[in-house]
């Protein structure tokens, strides 16, 4: 097991936004947050990743407490935070922990990877946002973490440009397995990329259930096993949202 969240709790001051959270996440899976905004989901992600230190419970990644920022992990936020002097190629070196021979020439594959083998001497500025967000995602990556957190990662993109990433995302998952925990409002999202989709419920945020996606890999959206997921899915967030 990678992660393990035991009676996770968390609250600002007299609000409690998070309550009794029980989960496990094995190497290599993909798992969706889902549930209604203001429901605990980045706030989730924070104490993860250890930005935020205050909480009850317990959380583990790698069998070891987590006490604050560790290396094992890397985020995607939702905009693509890239250093706007620095060029494509270097952004994505940005993110090895250290620079030799051999992971300069992983950052050079990565560029392959998301897309962008022509792009490296361009700025940021030259970027469109999908072409950003592909930079970022290589950057997340180059170092080979053992658990990638996304925070709505391509919600501020348009619909092409998202399921292009998604597709991405997935070649990457298959390639190199690294665990992902995803927060996503795309509920479509949620059955293309994840093993398991966890649902939130508001008020404090609460897991309401886990739903394990069956649809085979590669997934097609237009299957009928996969609208059928989706329609699971939707019947589940409508029961936590009005229990
Ligand atoms: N630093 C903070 N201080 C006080 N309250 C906070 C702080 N950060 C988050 N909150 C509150 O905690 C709750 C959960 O916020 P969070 O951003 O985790 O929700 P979310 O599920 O990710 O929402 P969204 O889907 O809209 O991004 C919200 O009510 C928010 O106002």
């Amino acid at each position: 097991m990678l992660l393990e969240l035991v009676g996770l709790s968390k609250a600002f001051g007299q609000t409690k936004i998070l309550d009794n959270i029980h989960l496990e996440v094995n190497e290599g899976e993909v798992i969706a947050f889902i549930g209604t905004s203001g429901c605990g989901k980045s706030t989730l992600l924070r104490l993860i990743a250890g930005l935020d230190k205050s909480y009850e419970g317990t959380i583990k990644c790698s069998g070891e407490k987590v006490t604050g920022v560790h290396e094992d992990l890397h985020v995607i936020f939702q905009e693509s935070r890239l250093f706007p002097w620095l060029t494509v190629k270097q952004n994505i070196e940005v993110g090895l922990v250290e620079k030799n021979e051999a992971s300069l020439a992983r950052a050079e594959r990565f560029l392959g990877h998301v897309g962008l083998a022509e792009e490296g001497r361009l700025l940021p500025e030259a970027l469109s946002g999908g072409m950003a967000q592909r930079v970022a995602i290589a950057r997340a990556l180059v170092s080979q973490p053992r658990l990638l957190l996304l925070d709505e990662p391509f919600s501020a993109l348009d619909q092409l440009t998202k399921l292009d990433l998604q597709h991405l995302l997935q070649k990457i998952h298959q390639k190199y397995q690294t665990t992902m925990l995803l927060v996503t409002h795309d509920i479509e999202e949620a059955i293309y990329l994840a093993d398991r989709i966890v649902v939130l419920k508001n008020n404090p945020g609460e897991i309401k259930q886990v739903l394990t996606v069956t649809e085979p890999r590669p997934r097609k959206r237009t299957s009928p096993s996969f609208i059928k997921q989706k329609q699971t899915l939707l019947t589940l967030l409508d029961k936590a949202n009005h229990a």
